[in-house]
């Protein structure tokens, strides 16, 4: 039983591993210049409500699809594959274990082909 949610710590937690990421993004020019007049009030709320969904939290989701909300950037593998190494990192320095954070990245895999090069 348990949800992946509640056993990483539920909202809080999945709140911290977002603001890690979002100033990790801050630190990193080739990932920054994507968020150029972004509201990141919104991308933090979406970013955070998503994992909560991913994880089988009781959130639900009402951002845009990984398709639209990446659509016009024509993200690189390389650029896709950094940002998935702030997000290990962002989970890492929230103390999320690694079994958990491996889970979150099982998830966020299958919707990669959604934001590559679009
Ligand atoms: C693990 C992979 C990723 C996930 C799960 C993810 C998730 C999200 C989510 C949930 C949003 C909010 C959509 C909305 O508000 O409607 C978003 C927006 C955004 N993402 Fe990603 N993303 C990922 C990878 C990337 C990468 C690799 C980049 C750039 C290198 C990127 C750049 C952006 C930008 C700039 C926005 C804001 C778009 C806007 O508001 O116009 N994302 N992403």
């Amino acid at each position: 039983g348990q949800t992946a949610y509640a056993r990483l710590g539920g909202m809080p937690a999945l709140y911290a591993v977002t603001d890690n990421f979002i100033t990790l993004i801050e630190h990193e020019p080739r990932i920054l210049k994507y968020f150029k007049g972004v509201d990141i009030a919104e991308f933090r709320r979406h970013f955070a409500i998503q994992l909560c969904m991913e994880t089988g939290g009781p959130c639900e989701y009402t951002g845009r699809t990984m398709q639209d909300a990446h659509a016009m950037m024509n993200i690189t593998e390389a650029d896709f594959n950094l940002t998935v190494e702030l997000l290990i990192k962002a989970g890492e320095q929230a103390g999320l274990a690694t079994s958990e954070i491996n889970y979150l990245l099982m998830k966020l895999a299958t919707m990669r082909k959604d934001m590559l090069y679009k």
